[in-house]
C-alpha cells in the first residue's frame, strides 16, 4: 500500500536524478556558437551560411572522416547536409543501376548517422530530440545507440536500415537527419547586426529564425533602426527605408511581405520626376523591366527629396543633434544648378528639386504630405511589420555580453584619444555603455507608442541612424546629398569614428572591456566596416576585438566572415563568395575559403564554464534547498 512516506521518498528521488542530470550536463564540452552580421537582406546567402552550420558542419566532417573518406566525399556528404532534398534529386536523376543507388542510400545512411552521432556528443538527450523531426525520434534514438563492434547489434543496425528503405522512408529520413545534424552543429546563433539594407528577403531571414531556430541573439544594427523606427512612426527612417528600397529595386518587398501599397508614393514619383542617371536602381538593369526601373528610380528621387526636406526641419529642431552640415536645400543657387558649401560653389549634377520652395526649402507640399501620412499609417499598421519588428526587439538588443564576449555592431563613439565621447541630450551626458542604454531605452518607448509627429523619440531614432555620435553608425556624417548630386571624392567621403583605427591597441580593447564589464579572458565581437579581406584578417589587440562582417549582396561577391567559439577556442573564417544557391549547388562548394585560429583554450571548455552553466548551477542550487526542506 502507498503512503505519504512513499510519495516523499518518490518526490526526493525524481529531484536527486534531476539534481543528477543536471550535474551531468555542466560537465559536456561547451557547445559551439556562431558570430554572423550583416546578412542585408540576403536570404538564400544566409540560409547558405546556416545550413553549413556557418562553416561548422565541414569541419566536423573531416574531423569525423579524416582517412576514411576521400576530401572529395567528404565535400558531398557535406553537401548532403546542407541541400538533402535537391541533392537526392539530383542524385537519382545521375545514378540510374539501381544496385549502384542503393549502395548511395547505404552509405549515405551510415555517414549520416556517424555524423549525428558526433555533433550530439555534446548535448543531453532532450536537445537532440528536440532537433529531430518526431516522428523519426525512435528510429535514430535506436540507431545512434547501437555499437556497431558486435555483430548482432550490426545485424539489427542492417535491419532497421532496411526497413527503412523498403517503407519508402529513405529520402524523408536523410533529410530529417540532415537538418538535425544542420540545427546540432551549432548550438547558438549571434546575428551581429544589420539584417535588414538592400537585399531582397530580410522578411524571410526572420521567419527562418522563428520557424528554425531556437537558440539566437541579434544585435541591432543601423539598418534594423530604420524598420523598427518605421513602425514606431518615425517618418524620417520610413523615407530612408523607402530610398533604399527603390536604390535596389526592392519595393515590391514593402508590398508583399509587409503589405504597404506604395500606390500614392508611386503616382506622385511618376507624376513629378523624371528617371535620371544618378537614381538608376543599383542592381543589374539587364534583369528588370523598363517599367519597374523608371519606377524605381522616380520612386528614389521622390523619397529623397522629402527626406532632405524632413531630414532640414529635424535638424533645426534639434541643434543638440549638431548637424548643420547636413542642410543644403536652402544653400542652392536660384536656377538650383549649383550649391554653395563653405563658401565655394558646386555644380549640381542630375538635379532634382522642382518640388523645392526657393522661399522655404523644407517645407513638404501637399502631395507629399498626403502620400506621407498614407505611408506612416500604414507601416504603424502593418501587422506582420509589428510581429517582425516586435521579434528584433524581443531577441536583439543594442549590445550582449554573453559567456564573457561583448557583442555591438558599430562602435563605442570616441575622439581621436580614444575617450568615449559625450553626448549631451535632455540636460544629461550619455557616454559608453550609458549612451547605447539610453538608445535602447528610447526605442523600446518609440516602438511601445507609435506616434506620427515630429517627436522626440523620433528624432533620436534617425540619429541612430545616421548621427555622428551613433554607436550603430560610427561615422562623421552620411553624405547621400553629395552622393547624388556632387562630384567630389572629398565632399563625398565619409570618415570611421576613430574607434576603429583604435582598435588596434590593447589598451583600447581593455578601456572598452572594463567599460562594459567584460572580463579579462573575453573577447569584442563587432559587425558593420567591410573593409577587412583575406590577407587583413579582422583580428586586433591581440584578438582581443573581431570583426565579422558578412558583406553585402548585390553590391560585391565579397563572401565575408563568420566566427565560431567552441570548446577548444575561436576560429575565424573567411567565407567564399556567395553567387547564387545553384552555383553553390553545382560546384558542390566548401563555404570557407580560409581558416584561422583567433585562440586556443588550455582546458576544453565545458558547460560550467557558461553562462548557460551558471544557470544550472542555480537550478541544482535551488532544487538542493528543496532537498533539504
Ligand atoms: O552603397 P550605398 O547604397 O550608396 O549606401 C552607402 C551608405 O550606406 C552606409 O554605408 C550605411 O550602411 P552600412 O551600415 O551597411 O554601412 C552609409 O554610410 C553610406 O552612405
Ligand atoms: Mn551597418
Amino acid at each position: 500500500m502507498r503512503n505519504k512516506f512513499t510519495n516523499v521518498i518518490e518526490n526526493k528521488n525524481e529531484i536527486k536524478s534531476k539534481i543528477i542530470n543536471l550535474s551531468a550536463t555542466l560537465n559536456l564540452p561547451k557547445g559551439t556558437e556562431a558570430f554572423i552580421s550583416d546578412v542585408h537582406g540576403g536570404y538564400d546567402r544566409f540560409s547558405h551560411i546556416m545550413r553549413s552550420g556557418a562553416g561548422n558542419i565541414s569541419k566536423k566532417v573531416s574531423e569525423v572522416f579524416s582517412g576514411k573518406l576521400m576530401p572529395v566525399n567528404q565535400m558531398k556528404l557535406s553537401c548532403l547536409i546542407y541541400y538533402p532534398s535537391e541533392v537526392l534529386k539530383e542524385t537519382k536523376n545521375k545514378i540510374t543501376d539501381a544496385d549502384e543507388l542503393e549502395q548511395w542510400y547505404m552509405d549515405s545512411f551510415n555517414n549520416l548517422i556517424e555524423m549525428l552521432r558526433y555533433v550530439a556528443n555534446k548535448y543531453p538527450k532532450s536537445l537532440v530530440q528536440k532537433a529531430i523531426q518526431p516522428d523519426f525520434w525512435d528510429i535514430t534514438e535506436n540507431l545512434l545507440m547501437i555499437d556497431t563492434n558486435f555483430k548482432d547489434k550490426r545485424l539489427y543496425y542492417q535491419g532497421l536500415l532496411s526497413s527503412i528503405e523498403r517503407l519508402n522512408m529513405a529520402d524523408d529520413f536523410i533529410i530529417a537527419i540532415s537538418h538535425a545534424i544542420q540545427r546540432l552543429a551549432i548550438e547558438r546563433i549571434h546575428i551581429v547586426g544589420d539584417i535588414y539594407d538592400r537585399g531582397s528577403h530580410p522578411d524571410l531571414v526572420i521567419n527562418y529564425l522563428i520557424n528554425h531556430w531556437q537558440n539566437f541573439d541579434i544585435q541591432w544594427g543601423n539598418h534594423d533602426i530604420l524598420w523598427m523606427g518605421s513602425m514606431a512612426g518615425s517618418k524620417l527612417c520610413m523615407l530612408n527605408l523607402i530610398r533604399i528600397c527603390a536604390r535596389y529595386d526592392n519595393l515590391e518587398l514593402l508590398n508583399d511581405a509587409y503589405d504597404i501599397d506604395m500606390t500614392s508614393m508611386i503616382k506622385l514619383a511618376r507624376h513629378s520626376y523624371r528617371p535620371l542617371p544618378n537614381f538608376d536602381p543599383k542592381v543589374d538593369l539587364t534583369g528588370i523591366s523598363e517599367e519597374n526601373r523608371i519606377t524605381d528610380n522616380c520612386v528614389q528621387q521622390a523619397a529623397t527629396i522629402m527626406q532632405f526636406k524632413l531630414e532640414g526641419q529635424a535638424i533645426k529642431r534639434r541643434p543638440e543633434f549638431e548637424m548643420n552640415d547636413r542642410l543644403f536645400l536652402d544653400k542652392l543657387s536660384q536656377d538650383k544648378k549649383s550649391i554653395k558649401i563653405d563658401g565655394k560653389d558646386y555644380p549640381i549634377d542630375n538635379g532634382c528639386f522642382q518640388l523645392v520652395n526657393p522661399g522655404n526649402p523644407y517645407q513638404i507640399s501637399h502631395p507629399e504630405q498626403v502620400v506621407l501620412i498614407d505611408l506612416i499609417n500604414q507601416f504603424i499598421h502593418s501587422s506582420k511589420l509589428n510581429e517582425h519588428m516586435w521579434f528584433m526587439y524581443d531577441h536583439g538588443s543594442m549590445y550582449l555580453k554573453h559567456n564573457g564576449n561583448l557583442l555591438f555592431h558599430g562602435c563605442v563613439p570616441t575622439d581621436e584619444q580614444g575617450n568615449f565621447v559625450k553626448w549631451k541630450i535632455d540636460g544629461r551626458n550619455y557616454l559608453g555603455k550609458d549612451l547605447s542604454d539610453y538608445f535602447q531605452i528610447i526605442l523600446r518607448d518609440a516602438m511601445r507608442h507609435p506616434t506620427t509627429g515630429d517627436c522626440f523619440n523620433s528624432d533620436v531614432l534617425w540619429y541612430l541612424w545616421c548621427g555622428k555620435d551613433s554607436p550603430l553608425f560610427g561615422k562623421d556624417k552620411m553624405t547621400t546629398f553629395e552622393r547624388y548630386f556632387i562630384d567630389d571624392e572629398e565632399l563625398q567621403k565619409e570618415t570611421l569614428n576613430p574607434f576603429y583605427k583604435l582598435c588596434k591597441k590593447e589598451w583600447f580593447a581593455d578601456r572598452v572591456k572594463d567599460e562594459f564589464g567584460i572580463g579579462e579572458e573575453g573577447h569584442i565581437i563587432v559587425g558593420h566596416t567591410p573593409d577587412a579581406d583575406e590577407e587583413n584578417l579582422p583580428i586586433m589587440s591581440k584578438g582581443k576585438i573581431i570583426q565579422v562582417n558578412g558583406g553585402r549582396p548585390k553590391m560585391e561577391h565579397n563572401g565575408g566572415f563568420t566566427l565560431l567559439y567552441d570548446s577548444y577556442g575561436m576560429q575565424l573564417l573567411k567565407l567564399k563568395p556567395f553567387i547564387s544557391l545553384s552555383t553553390s549547388l553545382k560546384d558542390l562548394n566548401d563555404v570557407i575559403l580560409k581558416r584561422k585560429i583567433v585562440e586556443n583554450s588550455i582546458e576544453r571548455k565545458v558547460v560550467m564554464d557558461t553562462d548557460r552553466g551558471d544557470k544550472i548551477k542555480q537550478q541544482i542550487a535551488d532544487l538542493s534547498a528543496e532537498l533539504n526542506d
